[in-house]
Order: C-alpha cells, then structure tokens, then sequence
C-alpha cells in the first residue's frame, strides 16, 4: 500500500467557504447507459468521473458506443445499436452499473457476460436476476452472484412486486422493460430514487408514475438528452456532518442534488437540531438543485426506521458519526440492505469506530448509539469502500487526535477530491500520511 492509499487527519479545525461537490453518482452512471440507447447524441455536462462511472462508460464503450470526452468532465454519447462485446464487461465496484447494465443486456440480440471486482462478486443479484427471468430473459449465474451470462431471448411485459426498495432493481426492470412486448409495472415497496424515471420521460419514454408503481410501455423511440449533472448530497453528506460536529464550522454548498427521494438524511439532521439553511436555486436535469448552509450545532438523538430508509441508503455510515456527537440516544432499523453493500455497513463501521473508543451496539437490522462521545484518534481500515472511508475520516475530524484511514484511495470511487474539498474549507486533512 502507498502513502496514496491514506488520508491522515487533524482534529479540531472548523470548515469555513464555499464549495461544490462532484456530480451525482447514479445521474452519471444512468447518463451513460441511457444515453446509449438515444437515438443520438448524449451531452452531459458535470459528469462524474470516478472509480465507479468510469467502469460504467469503459463497459458501454466495449458495446461499441462512441463516448467522445471532451474534457473531464465533459462527454458526448453516441447512443445506437449496441454490439457484441469481446469480452466480459467489467463493473469493477459498481453495483449501479451491473445491474443497471444487465437490464439493457436482457434485450440484446447478443450475448453478453457481466462482471466486476471481488467486492462486486460478493454482492447479491438475484434480486434482479429473478425479476428478469420472470420477464423471460436468460440469465446464467452461480449462486445469485456474477459473472452473469445474458442469453439473447423474447422479453414479456410483467407486473413485479419488489420485495427489497432498490433503485437499481427498479431501474434494472424499467430498462428491461423498453425491449419487452408489453407494459411492466414496478410496484415499489417505498420511495426509492427515481432518476431512472424522470431520465426516460425525458428521453420520451411512455413512463406512468402513480404513488409507488412505476409502468412502462415500450415502443417509443428514446430521443437523446442534453443535460448538466448536478452535484451529488450522498457526497455533500460528508462536509455537511464534518461541519455540523467541528465547533465554529459554517459552510456552504452550491449546486447540490435536492430530489426528494435523496434528501433524507438532510430531514433526519434537520430533525436532530442541524443548523442548516436550503436554498433552492432552480432544476438541472429535470431534478432540484439549490444551496445548503450548514453551521455546526449541537445534535440530538433521533430514531430513524421505515420509507426514510431507502431515502438516505447511502449515507447510514455517516449518520453513525452524526450519532456519535448527538446527545441522547440514535436507534437505526429496518436497513439491513446495508449489510449488502461493498462492504457489510453496519459491522465494519461498528468494528472500526471502535478502535476509535466508539461504543455502537449492532444490531440485525441497524445499530443503536448513545451519543456525546468524545473518540480518540487511531488507525483505521476503509475496507475499500468509499462511503466508510470518508465517514471514518469525518469522524477523525471531531476526535481528540490524529486518525489516519488506511485503504482510502476508493473515496475516488465517487467522491474524486474529497481530502482537497475538506481541505481547502480549512479541515484538517491531508491527502497523504505523514510518515
Ligand atoms: O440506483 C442507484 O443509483 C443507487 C441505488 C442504491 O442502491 P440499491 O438500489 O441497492 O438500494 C444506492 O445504494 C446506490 O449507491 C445507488
Ligand atoms: C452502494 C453504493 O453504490 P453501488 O451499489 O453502485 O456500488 C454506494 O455508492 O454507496
């Protein structure tokens, strides 16, 4: 491991500026692998170059799309006829762009195999091979992991009732759904995001929303879009509970991602006493975007559980860290989804807060923490997942003493500059280990 692969951090200095985050996540991966299927050309401003939607548009380059990049951040996507690829499409760590991918994949005349890093092959996909199977798609896998092997077949539009709320089971349905020979609804079991739906209306898609069902009619020709991403809250959840724990932090963050099916955790921090003002500036890409300022204040316990769940999927890991500096009691449950993540959520995190002299109580389906503690500084394993890495690192922000995460180089996995944002708002953070 090189010094690269640390993020050493000091305690105790407040956040103070202006910045922006990177764009969002999913809206990049779904700008990738939609716009392929356009009839045209794709411009996409702010997209997000990271570990996990680079993987995504390699993958739709080897089904023969043209991807021009004009700058980083910059592309244009030459949607058209996708085609056999020479060899297997690899997702690397992305679990939205496998199985996003493999709902395109079912209604291709061409057979395909889909696949991705050890983390990757960990995590479950019969959540989607199931449903698509249902849908008549041919689909070989060992155990429900991947690699998957997609077989060319006749898909049928189906009635699904999820059992899990998964966006990407969802998205994965819908996008099989436009080569299907009739309608599929989705009934969703809660509100989970919806990118998927407000990106294929846009496209001209037939997509009927009514309260959690989701249906598709395919038939209509996808026209291509022309958009700019906004930034990503699952990112600005960082700097938003960095500055609410360092006393005297007052940030603001422009540009950010405001859909509703995203924002839970800004309610959950609203609830908890969070000092945070929300401006909204306007619509980019068909979603809400505006300002967050946020001021640090002293937190309270909260109890959080049930369709507020999936609304803040992504962002329990930094909750914990919220939790640990809130007087009173947080109860997490009804998220046992994030023990099937690139890593098992509630145990790592549990397991290396701990070595920061954190007490969590784990539990099935979420965790228990009585907060107002005060933890010290220690050496700590982002697992190569981004999300713990950077909640560690927050943590290490209010500790008493230097923490140092190792295995932090996957932050890039989607939140490419996070050391330099924190940095530049004047945390104390360094990129690389001081030795
Ligand atoms: O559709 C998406 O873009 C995502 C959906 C969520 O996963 P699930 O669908 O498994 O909840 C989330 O955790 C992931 O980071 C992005
Ligand atoms: C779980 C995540 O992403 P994915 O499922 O795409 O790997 C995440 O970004 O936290």
């Amino acid at each position: 491991m090189t010094t690269d692969d640390k993020l050493t951090i000091k305690p105790g200095m407040p956040l103070r500026g202006t910045t922006s985050v990177p764009g969002d996540k999913s809206i990049s991966h779904r700008a990738i692998l939609l716009g392929a299927l356009g009839n045209g050309a794709t411009e996409v401003r702010g997209w997000l170059a990271a570990g996990d939607t680079e993987a995504t548009l390699g993958a739709v380059q080897a089904l023969g799309i043209q991807i021009d990049r004009h700058d980083t951040h910059t592309l244009t996507v030459h949607g058209g006829t996708l085609k056999k690829p020479d060899q297997p499409l690899d997702f690397v760590n992305a679990g939205t762009g496998i199985r996003l991918a493999a709902g395109v994949m079912a209604g291709q005349p061409f057979e395909s195999v889909l696949d991705g890093s050890y983390q990757l092959r960990r995590r479950p996909m019969k959540r989607i091979t199931e449903p698509l199977q249902a849908m008549g798609a041919h689909i070989e896998s060992t155990d429900g992991k991947c690699p998957l092997t997609i077989k060319p077949a006749v898909l049928k539009g189906v009635r699904y009732e999820m059992n899990v709320a998964s966006a990407q089971v969802k998205s994965a349905l819908l996008l099989a759904a436009l080569f299907a020979d009739g309608p599929t609804t989705v009934v969703q079991p809660g509100p989970a995001r919806d990118h998927t739906e407000r990106m294929l209306s846009s496209m001209g898609a037939q997509i009927v929303v009514e309260g959690n069902d989701v249906t598709l009619t395919p038939g209509a020709q996808l026209q291509p879009m022309n958009l700019t991403v906004p930034g990503d809250f699952s990112s600005a959840a960082f700097l938003i509970v960095a500055a609410l724990i360092v006393p005297d932090s007052d940030i603001t963050i422009t540009g950010v991602n405001l859909n509703d099916t995203r924002t839970g955790l800004l309610d959950v921090l609203l609830e908890m006493g969070g000092n945070i003002q929300v401006t909204e500036t306007g619509l980019e890409a068909g979603e809400p975007i505006g300002d967050l300022r946020v001021q640090s204040s002293q937190l309270r316990g909260t109890t959080v559980g049930g369709d507020m769940v999936v609304r803040m999927i992504d962002e329990f890991p930094v909750l914990m860290i919220a939790a640990l500096n809130a007087q009173g009691e947080t109860l997490v449950h009804d998220a046992r989804e994030l023990r099937v993540k690139e890593t098992d959520r509630i145990s790592v995190m549990a397991g290396e807060l701990r070595k920061l002299g954190a007490q969590i109580e784990e539990r099935e389906d979420g965790f228990r923490i009585i907060g107002q503690q005060r933890l010290m500084g220690a050496v700590v394993d982002g697992h190569d997942d981004h999300r713990v890495a950077m909640s560690l690192a927050v943590a290490g922000l209010a500790a008493a003493e230097m923490t140092v995460v190792t295995d932090a180089r996957c932050a890039g996995d989607s939140f490419p500059g996070f050391a330099e944002t924190l940095v530049s708002l004047g945390g104390g953070m360094l990129p690389q280990a001081v030795e």
